[in-house]
């Protein structure tokens, strides 16, 4: 998969990850950004605490590497209970998920990463777990067959999704909390960078910082990856010292433009540009184009794109707007220069 090699990534899986564990946070105090959903779970958390009752079942939903994982850690961290944590595609039988069930005690966290991605048999065992606390299970085959009901005791389920709207309404009805998390803002993803270096022990000054933050495309992880790219970049040709101008020469050497978009990004904007016109393009064929999946396209490369209002999602397929154009110094193509689309496009802009 390309993804594995794309420094910018928002997948966590690399030999990163033993730092990423050093620097992610633990209490919700150091949970930078995210305003909203920091008010709202410091509130329920002490509600529930302060009833001594489990807190009720919460669904995070967002894109990759946004804060998903840590702040399901700092819920259970946060309630002094026990998390278990598993995700959709591990989940393959009834019985896997009965296992994790009947080991909760009172209050515990299960965390199910990946949620969309539950079998329906699994989540068939899961809806009467989360209403009543109730286990209804089946257990072996034919004749000998026989169902079994369980007590569990009262426990909180974190799901976390990419895409909150490929839950089933269902599933997605039993969750008493929801929180969307967002893109950071420049400013908190500096504070992140801030910490991390601090943590790592790395020299940086406010404007390396700031620097790396604007080039991470409102991501955390991302964020914490490129401080330790530039890291060692400034170790091996500069001073060892984070500032502005070493973090923009690594940056530039790392291929990560200075709107913090990669080559991925620019391959998905141009094969619009150079192959469709502009658009739109339907997804599978937006996917063939660039030899990417499907799915690589709808969460990790274009919620960011979206966001910052270079491609569009219309019911007719992915357009790219005349920000795409001109972060490439491209010409606008005539139905961008002028007319009243032209005046759509201005109105959106920033
Ligand atoms: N609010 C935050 N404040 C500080 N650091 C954060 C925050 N959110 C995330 N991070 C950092 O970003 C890293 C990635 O976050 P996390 O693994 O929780 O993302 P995720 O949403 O679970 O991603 P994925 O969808 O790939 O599972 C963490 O290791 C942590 O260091
Ligand atoms: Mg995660």
């Amino acid at each position: 998969m390309i993804e594995a090699d794309r420094l910018i990534t928002a997948s966590g899986r690399d030999r990163d990850e033993q730092l990423d564990r050093a620097i992610r946070p633990l209490k919700l105090a150091d949970y930078i950004g995210q305003p909203v959903v920091r008010e709202q779970m410091d509130l329920f958390i002490r509600a529930a605490r302060g009833r001594g009752e489990a807190l009720d079942h919460t669904l995070i939903f967002g894109p990759p590497g946004l804060g998903k994982t840590t702040l399901a850690n700092i819920i259970a961290q946060e309630m002094g209970v026990s998390i278990k944590s598993t995700s959709g595609p591990v989940l393959e039988r009834a019985g896997d998920l009965a296992a994790l069930l009947t080991n909760l005690e009172a209050g515990d966290v299960l965390f199910i990463d990946e949620i969309h991605r539950l079998s329906p048999v699994v989540e068939e065992v899961l809806y009467p777990a989360m209403e009543d606390f109730q286990l209804d299970i089946m257990i072996g085959e034919g004749p000998a067959a026989r169902s079994i009901k369980l007590d569990l005791p009262p426990f909180t389920l974190v799901g976390a999704t990419t895409r909150a709207g490929m839950l089933t309404n269902p599933l997605r009805d039993r969750f008493g909390i929801v929180q969307r998390l967002e893109f950071y803002s420049t400013a908190d993803l500096s504070t992140i960078v801030a910490r991390s270096a601090k943590i790592l022990g790395l020299p940086i000054d406010p404007d390396g910082a700031f620097e790396i933050a604007r080039r991470a495309r409102g991501t955390p992880r991302i964020a914490n990856r490129l401080l330790r790219r530039v890291r060692d970049y400034a170790e091996v040709r500069a001073s060892g010292e984070i500032s502005r101008q070493v973090a923009d020469l690594a940056l530039n050497m790392l291929d990560v433009d200075e709107r913090g978009l990669d080559h991925q990004d620019r391959r998905l904007m141009l094969a619009l540009i150079e192959k469709f016109d502009g658009g739109p393009a339907g997804l599978d064929n937006l996917a063939a184009a660039i030899g990417e999946e499907r799915h690589t396209i709808e969460d990790v490369l274009e919620p960011y794109l979206i966001q910052q209002g270079y491609i569009m999602r219309t019911p007719r397929g992915r357009m790219v707007t005349r920000h795409a154009y001109l972060h490439f110094g491209l010409n606008l193509p005539k139905r961008l220069s002028e007319g009243p689309i032209a005046d759509l496009f201005d109105s959106n802009t920033d």
